[in-house]
């Protein structure tokens, strides 16, 4: 475990110039030509769903269920416009995890872990401890939900921290499970398909923040992965998160619009749909100028609960193409694995 030497060397708002730092990035953040980022990558052309009209108009809510499955079909990734959630209650979540991570860092060590059971943790990279390459990130990891059987574990401090950060986990978990009656409608199965187990589900914030980098064209702040989820709400203080293109194996960047929140489809939807909507391979690039803060809410089902596909979408055209899979089958295989390539979890669950 390197400790959270990111954090402590590269203070937010500050460049490594201002502090008299080194301006070359480490050997150990160094990646491979092949994985390095573009200085330029080209925009992605990605889906913004407005949610207006999707909650009170049966008419509008088809037309928008049907631009959410093709997004989900073609991208695995969407965003969102008039989703309901108030500006300051985005802002407040930011602010607070900006300020969380500017802590001294005696106060975040805390929080420091390896174990990726822990509800609760605070470490760098993708999965701390054994990587033998490290990303340009640290992270705060906290279960969230049912609030009230995790706030009392998250930081005391910044002060604003639990109720900043606890309004919008509320917030985005009602988003989540109406974004997920929207897909499973979409899929054709009802919106009703998971709402139950949704209900009972896990939702996991995963709060990054990358510093800012001398030479961002030679680390990357998390690698290429797709998350284990059935679906992710990211919200970013700044633009920096790509997504592989999978009909040109291009990567692009996800243009900022201030307001909306992006959608992944994670693997569990892939099990569930039988591959109709596969989980979006994204990445996270680095600033030389600032601070970039990212907050993904993972939602899936229960902790034990596990993930199938549809029976419904099963056919002679369309054999089983998954295994069955819950989240602690996910986190037993992060404790064992090295995700800084690609799909790994998915990989698992396919049926050859
Ligand atoms: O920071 C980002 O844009 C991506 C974060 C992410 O992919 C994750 O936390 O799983
Ligand atoms: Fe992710």
């Amino acid at each position: 475990m390197e400790g959270d030497e990111s954090s402590s060397s590269f203070p937010m708002g500050e460049t490594a110039q201002e502090k008299g730092l080194s301006t070359h990035v480490p050997e150990c953040y160094v990646i491979p030509t092949s994985h390095r980022p573009s200085l330029n990558p080209e925009t992605a052309y990605v889906p913004v769903i407005d949610l207006v009209g999707f909650r009170d108009s049966s008419s509008r809510r088809s037309v928008t269920v049907n631009d959410i499955g093709n997004a989900c079909r073609r991208y695995g990734f969407f965003q969102i416009t008039n989703h309901g959630i108030d500006q300051f209650v985005l802002d407040g979540a930011l602010s607070s995890a900006f300020d969380f991570f500017r802590l001294p860092t005696e106060e975040k060590a805390k929080f420091m872990s390896n174990d990726v059971h822990k509800p609760v943790r605070y470490g760098t990279s993708l999965k701390d401890g054994v990587d033998k390459i490290q990303f340009w990130r640290v992270f705060l990891k906290h279960y969230a939900y049912p609030l009230e059987d995790w706030v009392m574990s998250w930081p005391e401090n910044p002060p604003a921290y639990r109720e900043q950060m606890g309004r919008y986990a509320v917030e985005v978990r009602k988003l989540a499970l109406e974004i997920t009656g929207a897909i499973t409608e979409s899929l054709g199965i009802g919106a009703k398909y998971l709402s139950n187990k949704m209900e009972e589900g896990m939702q996991v914030m995963a709060v990054n923040c990358y510093p800012p980098c001398p030479q961002p064209g030679l680390a990357l702040g998390l690698p290429s992965h797709s998350d284990y989820s059935c679906l992710t709400i990211l919200l970013q203080s700044t633009s920096g998160l790509e997504i592989l293109d999978t009909e040109d194996g291009k990567w692009r960047a996800v243009p900022e619009l201030k307001g909306t929140l992006q959608v992944h489809v994670g693997d569990h939807v892939e099990v569930l749909s039988n591959g109709r909507y596969k989980s979006v391979v994204h990445r996270a690039t680095l600033r030389k100028e600032r601070t970039r803060i990212s907050i993904a809410s993972l939602h899936s089902l229960g902790m034990d609960e596990k993930m199938e596909t549809a029976e419904e979408l099963v056919d002679e055209e369309h054999p089983k193409g998954y295994k069955e899979s819950s989240f602690r089958d996910f986190l037993n295989f992060l404790a064992k694995n090295d995700l800084a390539e690609g799909k790994g979890f998915i990989e698992t669950l396919k049926i050859q």
